[in-house]
């Protein structure tokens, strides 16, 4: 069971969990948790201004106190000691000073500072459980088996984890039957033996790691919404569940812009294909979203329509003076040499529209002169045209059933008079991409969502019941 930052945002959230953590009686859960609300984002804010304000003022950094009074005060609501986490406090001090001190934050410093997080909001919980009579037993998963790359910020999950994992968990349960309490979103670096993480969201991958590890039954993600829904509810108030998903379908949705799940998450439990359930920990009635291998797609049209702004798009027609497959070749190593990753292409024989994948460049910090270097090169094979402030719209869904799909999406682009900028239809068969202007693409989602979803959703309400 994972419990987000939202879940686990307060004392009265975290008590709420335990409550749900003893409904399973009759199960041994392994339990994974985020950090506390925002902790995460006040860290990473900690650090900038630690960068800035010189090593007297590091302990005045109003973030920081934020983070400490937060968890103060859990710890007194809760009944428990604060012995469990004052030593991380004044570790938390140390390190804002050494970035003070040194005018420094590397990606694997940062790492190291937001793994406080996680590192506190474990230790919080699992000393409540004890509190309450479930024995648990707190883990830094850095010191648990989390084996991953050295890439900072964005490290990926190696296979020695899994059995380095399930070794410590079995050995812990031969000595006492505790419930594990797993820091989410940390690994440890494979040469470095730094404290890595998993990029954004990444607990959710942890909680899936654990699941193949063990051979679990399933894995659940507890989150504030009553699943994965038909678009993100901070763009479209009626956004509603989606019952049953793929993990291809899950998998789509997420890199393509989700923020409900981790792009990687999917991969562990397909490969060992355990179920994962999406619940809300604050309606824990509701049956969330189920997704499995398989699943009936005969009646599904369209799953959930994502939107990832900010896009950047490049526009690049031949010159003509490379023959086509010289051409193509070209293009795409001028990307691996500047290590940039693509993310939507469509092509022609002498021309390519292409959009960057954003995450790469977050995690690389590609800058202006960055693209203006990849331009440069692009521009002796090719005209190029850069084209920012761009929206991805992905369509995921029933891809045998793209003609129908297509027909309706162009209708209610030509009733809102907006020019699609590229279209590329995914190989994995879920997905089909759309680019549009960014000021124009919320408008083009809650539409979409009106056309295919809630017109189903009028009809069927109109029915008299026991005709459904
Ligand atoms: N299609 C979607 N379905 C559900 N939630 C979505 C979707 N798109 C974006 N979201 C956002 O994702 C949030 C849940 O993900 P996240 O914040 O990572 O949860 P947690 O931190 O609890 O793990 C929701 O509050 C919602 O705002
Ligand atoms: N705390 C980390 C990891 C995580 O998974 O968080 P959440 O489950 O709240 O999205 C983050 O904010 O990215």
């Amino acid at each position: 069971m994972k419990f987000g930052g939202s879940s686990v945002s307060s004392a009265a959230r975290m008590k709420e969990v335990a409550t749900l953590v003893q409904s399973f009686p009759g199960e041994r859960p392994v339990l994974v948790l985020s950090a506390m609300g925002k902790t995460t984002n006040n860290l990473l804010a900690a650090g900038e201004k630690a960068l800035h304000c010189g090593v007297p003022m590091t302990c005045y950094i109003e973030e920081f106190s934020v983070i400490k009074d937060l968890h103060v005060r859990t710890a007194k609501e809760l009944g428990i000691d604060q012995a469990v986490f004052s030593d991380l406090f004044e570790e938390l001090g140390m390190l804002l000073t050494g970035i003070a001190l040194m005018k420094e934050l590397t990606p694997r410093t940062q790492d190291n500072l937001v793994s406080f997080g996680e590192r506190l909001s474990t230790r919080v919980f699992a000393a409540y459980l004890n509190k309450i009579g479930v024995k648990a037993r707190q883990y830094d998963a850095f010191e648990a088996g989390f084996i991953t790359t050295d890439e900072f910020r964005n490290a990926e999950i190696l296979e020695a984890t899994y059995p380095a994992v399930a070794k410590r968990l079995h050995e812990d349960w031969r000595r006492d039957q505790a419930v594990p309490v797993f820091t989410g979103f940390l690994g440890k670096g494979e040469k470095t033996g730094a404290i890595t993480t998993l990029g954004r969201g990444g607990s959710d991958l942890t909680a899936t790691v654990i699941g193949k590890a063990l051979g679990l039954r399933e894995v659940q993600v507890w989150k504030d919404v009553d699943g994965v829904l038909t678009c993100d509810p901070n763009v479209h108030s009626l956004a509603v569940p989606v019952p049953c998903l793929t993990f291809d379908e899950a998998t789509e949705l997420a890199y393509f812009g989700a923020q409900v799940l981790h792009p990687q998450s999917m991969r562990p439990a397909r490969e060992a294909n355990i179920p994962v359930r999406v619940k809300n920990s604050y309606n824990p009635h509701v049956p969330g979203t189920l997704i499995t291998k398989k699943r009936d797609m005969s009646e599904t049209l369209l799953t959930s329509i994502v939107l990832k702004r900010n896009i950047t798009m490049l526009d690049i027609v031949s010159t003509r003076m490379l023959g086509q497959v010289g051409f193509l070749a070209k293009v795409f190593s001028t990307f691996e040499e500047l290590g940039i990753s693509v993310d939507v292409v469509a092509t022609s024989e002498v021309s390519i529209s292409l959009t960057l994948d954003p995450i790469k460049i977050w995690s690389r910090d590609l800058i202006q002169t960055e693209l203006d270097n990849m331009v440069t090169k692009l521009r002796k094979i090719a005209k190029v045209k850069l084209l920012q402030k761009r929206s991805i719209i992905s369509l995921i869904g029933n891809v045998e059933r793209s003609s129908l799909v297509l027909k309706k999406v162009f209708s209610v682009f030509e009733e809102l008079g907006v020019k699609v900028q590229m279209i590329s239809q995914g190989a994995s068969k879920v997905n089909i991409s759309l680019i549009v202007n960014d000021s124009e693409a919320e408008r083009c989602v809650r539409e979409l969502h009106s056309a295919f979803f809630e017109q189903e959703i009028a009809i069927s309400k109109d029915l008299p019941a026991g005709i459904l």
